[in-house]
């Protein structure tokens, strides 16, 4: 087994991943993600952006391949270990937001950071910091059924941000926004990145939303296409901090 090179955060080798009524996901992907980066995982639906965001973050174990975080194997942890090393380290945001009905909003977003042991007062005051930057936070006191569906959203993104995570994995994480809005949000989450030195795996199908990213890696039907440097973008908080990364096949 050869170990990554020390300056992937995420590295995956030779991932294969089936479903099980063995629909294939993944056949042979390949990649590395340097700390602080902005990785965006391109393609149409059913390309497999979802499986391998699942297999990087070990919510689910390729069949055949290895993933590393940080120098250690996560393929080949047991379940409560890999778990230990997810809640410590990943943060993750749904395509669609999801939140605890019977908690209160600044109580949904300060929840990992209170199953990490932050004392609950601390957790309220950074979650509420949060809540205000997603431009949520006149509604912290409320419970989620009172919340439009985008402000719920931008609540997942406030929980995911306020743990600071070594990294985000974002699945379509701004899906359930308005156009107007989508790009407001992606700022917040990448400025927020790029300020606390978190790692972003974000996948998506929209073009627009993939240009905030360092780099792209296209997938089709489960394998990468090619790898595509996009142009730069005009702005500081999109070009701050780029980071090379490798891919292979
Ligand atoms: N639970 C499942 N059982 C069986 N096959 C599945 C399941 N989930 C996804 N698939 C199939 O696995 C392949 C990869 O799906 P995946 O959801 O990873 O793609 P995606 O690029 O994230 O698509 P989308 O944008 O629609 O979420 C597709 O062929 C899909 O139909």
């Amino acid at each position: 087994m050869v170990a990554p090179p020390d300056n992937d955060v995420l590295w995956a080798r030779a991932l294969h991943f089936q479903h099980h009524d063995g629909s294939p996901a993944l056949c042979g992907v390949s990649l590395g993600v340097r700390e602080g980066e902005i990785l965006a995982v391109s393609g149409p639906r059913g390309s497999g952006k979802t499986a391998l965001l699942h297999c990087l973050s070990g919510l689910v174990r390729p069949q055949r391949g290895e993933v590393w975080c940080a120098g250690v194997p996560l393929h080949s942890l047991g379940p409560l270990r890999r778990e230990r090393l997810r809640r410590r380290c990943f943060a993750w945001i749904d395509p669609a937001p999801v939140l605890v009905p019977e908690l209160t909003v600044w109580e949904n977003a300060a929840l990992p950071m209170m199953l990490r042991g932050t004392p609950r007062r601390a957790a309220r005051s950074t979650a509420l910091e949060w809540l205000e930057r997603l431009d949520v936070g006149d509604r912290a006191r409320g419970l989620p059924r009172a919340l439009h569906h985008a402000e719920r959203q931008r609540v997942c993104i406030a929980r995911a941000l306020a743990v600071a995570p070594a990294v985000l994995f974002a699945d379509e994480p701004t899906a359930p926004l308005h156009r107007a809005d989508r790009a407001q949000v992606l700022r917040t989450l990448t400025t927020a990145a790029r300020s606390h030195g978190i790692t972003i795996v974000l996948a998506t199908h929209d073009q627009e939303t993939a240009a905030v990213a360092d780099r792209t890696v296209p997938l089709l039907d489960g394998r990468p296409v090619d790898t595509v440097h996009l142009p730069p973008v005009p702005s500081a908080a999109a070009t701050e901090g780029r980071a090379a990364c490798s891919l292979s096949v």
